[in-house]
């Protein structure tokens, strides 16, 4: 096991005496842009830290002052954001724009950009080219791309040009039409796999990967095996980090949500009622009222 990986373990107590917690990567003081040097010494320190996707600078800049150190403009804007039934379609033009909004919404979070199906399927010198024009146009910090051994090849050449990588195993929904949605690594081969493709990950260079819908016993032996931090989404409380989509998280998406999301708060209700609210005074001739009015 890596000094690291050692380090790592030792999260029952995260406030040790050598700990500063005016550099921690939530709750802390530093107000210029986190790098994936803080995402690893936060993770050593045994910090556990959030993420959550964003899709525009509006919701971004929420976060960003709520202290969520880091954020994903995931291709789930293809669900929730455009009215896909699948992240399949979402394109790097639609990834693009919304990782610039992001960006321009933030001062101190990292900035993850997914991506898109299609846009590293065809090998390490396509990937290349579509992640250097979200790091040149959009102005992210980082990419995510899924795959864990059929993608250490893009992954590896993302990192030798420079280019910070996530990587993302497990679950990958890009791949819907082949594996579904349902829980990876269940039984011992493909737990096994499983494993195989987090240390493919970390072997090319990934500076941390997501873990979606796997058994929580094996996130944790992941967790333990890895010394680059692991970020769950249905992978139980044994992970380095969480993410969440953020409109599941605030119950803002319409129809039916993985069970793994908490939703804390129901947006969709404070949206709905004050668009009826609107509405009910626009139709009763109550607004607008004479402080809205120029004369
Ligand atoms: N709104 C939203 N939230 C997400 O978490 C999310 C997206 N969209 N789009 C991209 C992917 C797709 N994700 C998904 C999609 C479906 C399930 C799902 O149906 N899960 C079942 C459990 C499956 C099983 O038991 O094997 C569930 O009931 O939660 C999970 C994750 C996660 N991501
Ligand atoms: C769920 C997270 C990890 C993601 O990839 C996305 O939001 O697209
Ligand atoms: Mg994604």
């Amino acid at each position: 096991m890596s000094l690291q990986a050692a380090q790592k373990q030792n999260q029952s107590s995260p406030a040790g005496p050598s700990s500063d917690s005016s550099k921690a990567l939530y709750g802390g003081k530093s107000t210029r842009r986190i790098t994936v040097h803080d995402i690893a010494a936060a993770t050593e320190r045994g910090e556990k830290w959030p993420m959550l996707t964003a899709y525009d600078a509006m919701t971004a800049s929420v976060f960003d002052e709520a202290g969520i150190p880091v954020m994903l403009v995931g291709d789930s804007m293809g669900n929730v954001h455009l009215g896909y039934e699948t992240t399949v379609p979402v394109t790097m033009d639609e990834i693009a724009m919304l990782s610039a909004a992001v960006v321009r919404g933030t001062k101190r979070a990292m900035v993850v950009a997914d991506l898109p199906f299609g846009s590293y399927q065809e090998g390490p010198v396509q990937a290349l080219r579509n992640a250097t024009r979200l790091i040149k146009e959009s102005g992210v910090g980082a990419v995510k791309l899924e795959g864990g051994e059929r993608s250490h090849e893009q992954i590896r050449l993302l990192v030798e040009a420079g280019i910070p990588v996530m990587a993302h195993i497990g679950l990958t929904p890009q791949s819907v039409n082949a594996m579904g949605y349902r829980v990876q690594g269940r039984g011992e081969e493909a737990a096994q796999q499983l494993l195989r493709d987090a240390k493919a990950v970390q072997d090319a260079g990934a500076f941390a990967v997501v873990l979606e819908l796997v058994p929580a016993e094996l996130a944790a032996e992941v967790t333990r095996t890895l010394h680059i931090p692991t970020v769950g989404i249905g992978a139980g409380a044994g992970t380095d980090a969480q993410v969440l989509v953020y409109t599941d998280m605030v119950g803002l998406t319409g129809g039916k949500v993985p069970r793994f999301t908490k939703q804390y708060a129901d947006l969709r209700k404070v949206l709905g009622d004050a668009a009826k609210e609107f509405a009910d005074e626009v139709v009763g001739g109550t607004f607008p009222a004479a402080e809205h009015t120029f004369h």
